[in-house]
């Protein structure tokens, strides 16, 4: 009998609350956009991201929280590129941080199903600790992906606010029943109905990371994507973002302008919930593995102080 048969996989909300708890809330992104493969004096092709993405994870991979690759950053060499993204999957699961894979996937369900296998599922190369999904669909066509996740011991992060501008233009539509309320009410929804099934099954505590020995939050396995430029924007939406028990991927923290002592306090109450994200922030301080390293470790430092 295989072991995740015998013994009960943690769910993703359990092992992220405990990777937060433990090593704070420091998602950190692996975007090798052309003009840092430059900077860091690499060639823009799948070798480049493959040192690149070597060195990300050399430097960080036991301090962050989360690693998230940028899908787009991989697929636009192609073959080669996936090819080296599966690597850097496997590798951060070998060295034990949890992973993002940010492809932003949202489709009609029969094909949300496909793209739910190719991400979420145990065996596939591309499998990874988490995927973020586009709600554009509908909510409801998430539901593969949802499933599947749920299944696994994975998770899904849903864009709800996002750190465009453009973003408003849809997600605000509706006021105080606005687009982004109907999406985090739906998460919230989608947690407490996971919680109720483990209560179900286990008597009592839960969807609570009752198994946490270090002071985690209890959180969800499915997460919201709420931008750290726009994290004000929940409280004037009406949006009750600590009911949702979702953990709040939030980028934009460097390079899009958002700072930690901002963002602490336009998320308020929802802080023990928000897993940062920086990618060029952090990953301008290459190629240096150990200036990578300290520019993660000032960042923890500046979200946990
Ligand atoms: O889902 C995301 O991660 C995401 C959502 C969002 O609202 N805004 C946003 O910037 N992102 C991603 O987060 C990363 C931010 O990168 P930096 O601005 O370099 O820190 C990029 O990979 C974006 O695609």
């Amino acid at each position: 009998m295989s072991e995740t048969r015998s013994v009960k996989r943690a769910s993703f909300g359990e092992r992220l609350a405990e990777a937060m708890a433990t090593r704070g809330p420091l998602c950190v992104g692996i975007d090798p956009h052309p003009a840092l493969l430059a900077q860091w004096g690499l060639s823009d092709d799948a070798a480049g991201l493959r040192t690149f993405s070597r060195a990300v994870l050399e430097a960080t991979a036991d301090i962050a929280a989360t690693i998230k690759p940028q899908v787009a950053l991989f697929e636009r060499h192609g073959s080669r590129g996936i090819g080296v993204l599966e690597e850097v999957l496997a590798e951060a699961r070998a060295r034990g941080v949890l992973t993002i894979a940010d492809a932003k996937r949202g489709d009609i369900g029969s094909t949300m199903q496909a793209y739910a296998e190719a991400w979420l599922a145990d065996g596939s190369p591309l499998a990874a600790d988490s995927l973020t999904v586009s709600p554009y669909l509908g909510f409801a066509s998430l539901r593969p992906a949802l499933d599947l996740a749920a299944e696994t011991g994975r998770g899904i992060f849903v864009l709800a606010l996002t750190s465009n501008p453009e973003g408003a233009s849809l997600q605000h539509v509706g006021g105080q029943d606005s687009v982004a309320r109907r999406i985090t009410e739906a998460v919230a929804e989608e947690n407490l109905r996971a919680a109720e099934r483990t209560a179900n099954t286990e008597g009592s505590g839960a969807g609570t990371s009752s198994s946490s020995t270090s002071g985690a939050v209890t959180m969800g396995s499915v997460g919201l994507v709420v931008g750290a430029t726009v994290a004000g924007v929940a409280r004037d939406l009406g949006i009750d973002l600590p009911g949702t028990n979702a953990p709040l991927l939030a980028p934009g923290l460097g390079a899009q302008g958002a700072t930690p002592a901002a963002m602490r306090q336009d998320f308020g109450a929802a802080w023990p919930l928000v897993l940062a994200n920086s990618s060029r922030g952090i990953l301008k301080a290459g190629p240096s593995v150990e200036s990578l390293r300290a520019s993660a470790l000032e960042t923890i430092a500046s979200l946990t102080q």
